[in-house]
């Protein structure tokens, strides 16, 4: 995504500003709350710069979907990431606000960080460079608040090695840590890109969760349950085969298996319905009857 002699540009920068910390012994805001090492580009006078790099790669990938008005992908933009985040997610977000930083590791520095969800709704990663080795990111699946320690599923495994100049755009709210980085220096250009606009509507509409993996697997478990529930509510109404039925109790069946699907559909809405047979067959008429309790 970056062009070395702008990497080198930017390093440069910042070892300015540092050389500058020490020798005023300034006192700075770190980065975060993990990182030691490194510096906020917003404090002094990269904020604009960063503005336009959201503004011309990441809002236009949140607007259109990363595609031209002919429908196809805008591949100058989208190329240039290493895309780990839903398009639709990016849609819902459209950022208009970021924190921006570098965190720099080496064995004199931070070596490694910690498993993390960022304080982001949308995070571009970009390696600075310079040489090094090891510090490779894992990411173990997106998670809402309340899942965020929940177990890691095995197709949420994904790490990905940093490359200088590359960049990764991933979900602010997909949990990764950092690997050691075992020799050199490792100097990366953060961009917590943020939406007060999804915030407000995420604390108004519970549902907007839906784009955590946790929050999905317990929909999709429910679904499975509503539908062996429903099952099993239509094989236990069932006609004896010993004697015929009038239309009158065959309809007085038919009524009673949709009130019992409508009451399960309705209780299943949360989890761990279950039900019980409360009583077994009337003289002229062989039920079971459910009683549904979630
Ligand atoms: O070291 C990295 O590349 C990851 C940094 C990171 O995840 C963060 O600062 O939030
Ligand atoms: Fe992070």
């Amino acid at each position: 995504m970056l062009q070395p002699r702008f990497c080198e540009m930017l390093l440069a920068e910042v070892e300015n500003f540092e050389k500058w910390v020490r020798e005023t012994k300034f006192r700075i805001m770190r980065p975060n709350t993990l990182n030691r090492f490194g510096v906020v580009l917003d404090d002094f006078g990269l904020e604009t710069m960063l503005d336009k790099l959201m503004e011309d790669f990441i809002r236009p990938i949140s607007r259109e979907n990363g595609r031209n008005a002919d429908g196809k992908y805008n591949m100058a933009i989208v190329s240039r990431f290493e895309i780990i985040v839903q398009f639709s997610f990016l849609k819902l977000v459209d950022p208009h606000c970021h924190h921006g930083f570098v965190v720099e590791y080496g064995v004199d520095r931070d070596v490694d960080l910690g498993f993390h969800v960022d304080d982001s709704e949308v995070t571009l990663n970009v390696c600075l460079g310079k040489q090094f080795s090891g510090g490779e990111l894992f990411f173990r699946g997106v998670r809402c608040e309340k899942h965020v320690n929940a177990q890691t599923q095995p197709e949420e495994i994904f790490d990905y090695s940093h490359v200088a100049g590359r960049a990764v755009l991933h979900h602010g709210r997909h949990r990764h840590g950092a690997r050691a980085t075992t020799s050199g220096h490792r100097i990366n250009l953060l961009l917590w890109c943020r939406s007060s606009v999804f915030r407000e509507l995420r604390k108004r509409q519970k549902d907007l969760s839906s784009w955590c993996t946790e929050c999905q697997r317990e929909k999709k478990e429910r679904q499975r349950q509503r539908v062996t529930a429903i099952k099993l509510v239509h094989s236990s109404i069932c006609f004896s085969r010993d004697r015929s039925y009038s239309e009158e109790e065959k309809l007085l069946r038919s009524c009673l298996v949709n009130f019992l699907v409508l009451t399960f559909t309705l209780r299943n809405m949360a989890p761990h319905t279950t039900a019980k047979v409360i009583s077994c067959s009337s003289s002229d008429f062989d039920i079971n009857v459910y009683e549904i309790y979630g």
